[in-house]
């Protein structure tokens, strides 16, 4: 399979000039870095003691050889003029220098590299985001809030992690091997072959020991994203936990959970660390073969010298650091590899619920909606079967059934929740599939049995549908909706922040700014899912008559629970396993003495 990292690469295209800058102020330093370590033989060689002239010693022309040649000759001109010691001063601060440099460049590198690291996070924050928004109701069936939470955070760190080890393991790290490579080939070519013969057996080994790192890690994220859920879930239903005196029931399946993160974690942070350890004792070996080699050749010839021979083992030094970082990189892109799969998941499922591109936008409702012979299921199995039902303009329409019969299934489908299996569902003859999305929904108003607030302030919640609303029209949304007396009273008035789901207010208040913001939107059709909490009396009579305003000049569709408040609907609709078993008015079907009747005369007694 290709790796899923790939996809985000692109993400990298946007700070080319950035990474571009970073890869200069590493080149820098990697410089910096080898001068400084071969400015280290003339201390050596002062300390050991000169043997003739050091300028004279350097055979080679290149360009390299110059430089080295003039240095030592600086060397030279100080040690016939001061004393041992000066000289060496002068070759220390020298040392210095360039270790300063090496160091800034080295800063640098990482500070332009700051905002790229955010950045892809950033990015890919906001797609998800996005994505979850336009998603349609039914991928959320399948999976649980938590993982889709942990998905958008640590998975997204672990891909920012990835990336940013991947730049540094094309650029930074190769450049420095590739640099005291070729510094030891130049220094002792015979010597330096010898350590690349080492090479493809070190490699095998490394990439042995990072191939199950994927397949654990892709099972601790999906944990982690359980143990999210759980959490989530258990903040939710507390109330409920300590009345049922049940926390150690979610406690014990907690620890469950917890357990199998603990043992997963373990294997993929014992699998991570080996790959230092496994580096650093292969660079011993091979640093031991150098010495033992190396230090034959020392013996034999007197041409290379115990310095350079310790530089050589200094340069060879260098390249010990970046070869464990790129021996760790590669668990590293497994483990984003793991984490991008997970985020692109999101990112690449489809919505099958959009707008055809020839979509008719709609602007008014005049006639009716139909449902023809419409059949619907969330899975293979059929929720609804073979839906007839005109819904004029201006009526009101309730739907009543026992609990399960499918109400709410029916009414999700005409601002296209979901979409339907077989039939059709027209809007003045239009099929809705075939009208814009946003232009269908911008009709409808929805007030669902719990109402969903968001934490924010009571004004924002309730201009949710109309974000430009003046003051005065979400006033007198309040107003219309018997809301506006306790908002005014609320610490902050319309400014009060309501809590998450709208927490600091009671059900009868929460319920009355919820229909305020359908009073606000001024949808010509209403979708009312009504209340099965009991409120008190007066909370009660306050909402009923907020609903009984919000219904005026409406073409309504009720889910009834209390079927006292639907007696004067223009259509009762019976639904019964999916199907529509009895239609007409109240009193039509009190006649008929059929299901309708039989609940009429439940709610009675
Ligand atoms: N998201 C879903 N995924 C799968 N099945 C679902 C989903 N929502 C509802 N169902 C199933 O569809 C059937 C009809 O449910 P629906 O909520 O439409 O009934 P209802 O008449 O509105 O019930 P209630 O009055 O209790 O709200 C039920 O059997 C239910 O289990």
């Amino acid at each position: 399979m290709k790796n899923p990292l790939r996809k985000i690469y692109p993400y990298l295209l946007r700070y080319k000039g950035k990474i571009g800058l970073s890869l200069l102020f590493s080149t820098l330093s990697i410089l910096f870095s080898l001068v400084s370590i071969g400015l280290v033989i003339p201390v050596l060689q002062l300390i050991f003691g000169v043997n003739g002239s050091m300028s004279d010693s350097i055979a080679g022309t290149t360009l390299f050889d110059q430089i080295k040649r003039e240095f030592y000759r600086q060397i030279e001109i100080r040690l016939q003029t001061t004393t041992v010691s000066e000289a060496l001063l002068y070759v220390v601060l020298w040392v210095l220098a360039a270790f300063f440099f090496k160091n800034l460049f080295h800063y640098l590198a990482l500070y332009v590299l700051a905002p790229v690291r955010n950045g892809i996070s950033y990015q890919l924050r906001r797609q998800l985001h996005a994505k979850l928004l336009e998603l349609p109701m039914a991928f959320y069936a399948r999976r649980q809030k938590g993982d889709i939470i942990s998905r958008i955070t640590v998975d997204l760190r672990e891909i920012e992690s990835a990336l940013i080890t991947l730049l540094e393991m094309v650029f930074r790290d190769p450049l420095m091997i590739i640099g005291s490579l070729a510094v030891l080939l130049w220094m002792n070519y015979k010597l330096t072959l010898f350590v690349l013969l080492t090479l493809p057996f070190v490699s095998w080994v490394i990439s042995r020991i990072g191939r199950t790192l994927k397949r654990q890690s892709t099972t601790a994220q999906s944990q982690l994203g359980s143990l999210m859920s759980h959490i989530d879930e258990t903040i939710t239903g507390l109330r409920i936990l300590k009345a049922f005196n049940a926390e150690h029931v979610k406690q014990s399946a907690f620890e469950r959970i917890n357990d199998a993160y603990y043992r997963t974690s373990n294997r993929v942070m014992r699998r991570f660390d080996l790959a230092s350890p496994t580096s650093e004792m292969l660079g011993a070996v091979i640093m031991a073969a150098v010495i033992w080699f190396g230090g034959r050749i020392v013996i034999a010839s007197d041409q290379f010298g115990p310095a350079n021979f310790i530089a050589y083992i200094l340069f060879f030094y260098q390249m010990i650091p970046p070869s464990k970082a790129i021996s760790r990189a590669s668990y590293n892109l497994r483990k984003g590899a793991a984490s991008a799969e997970r985020v692109l998941e999101i990112l690449e499922s489809s919505n099958p619920i959009t707008s055809p591109p020839d979509a008719k936008v709609i602007t008014a409702f005049c006639d009716c909606i139909q449902f023809h012979q419409v059949s619907f299921g969330y899975r293979e199995d059929l929720i609804l079967r073979n839906i007839e039902l005109t819904i004029p303009r201006g009526s009101t329409t309730a739907l009543v059934g026992l609990s399960g019969s499918g109400k709410t299934s029916l009414v999700n489908l005409i601002p296209r929740f979901y979409d339907i299996s077989s039939g059709c569902i027209t809007l003045d003859g239009r099929d809705i599939r075939t009208i814009e999305l946003r232009s269908l929904r911008s009709l409808m108003g929805i007030v669902t049995q719990e109402p969903i607030l968001f934490n924010d302030t009571v004004r924002n919640n309730i201009a949710l549908g109309k974000p430009d609303a003046s003051w005065s029209e979400i006033e007198d949304a309040a107003r219309i909706a018997n809301a506006y007396d306790f908002i005014c009273q609320l610490e902050m008035g319309f400014d009060t922040i309501v809590g998450d789901m709208g927490s600091r207010l009671s059900g009868g208040q929460r319920q009355r700014i919820a229909i305020a913001r359908a009073i606000l939107k001024n949808p010509p059709i209403l979708i009312l899912d009504e209340a099965t909490s009991a409120l008190d009396t007066e909370s009660e009579r306050l909402v009923q008559e907020a609903i009984t305003r919000l219904m005026q000049n409406r073409t309504s569709i009720i889910i009834a629970h209390r079927l006292s408040t639907i007696r004067h609907a223009d259509k009762i609709v019976v639904m019964d396993r999916g199907q529509i078993v009895e239609t007409g008015t109240h009193e039509q079907l009190l006649q008929f003495g059929g299901i309708y009747s039989r609940l009429i005369k439940l709610q009675e007694f």
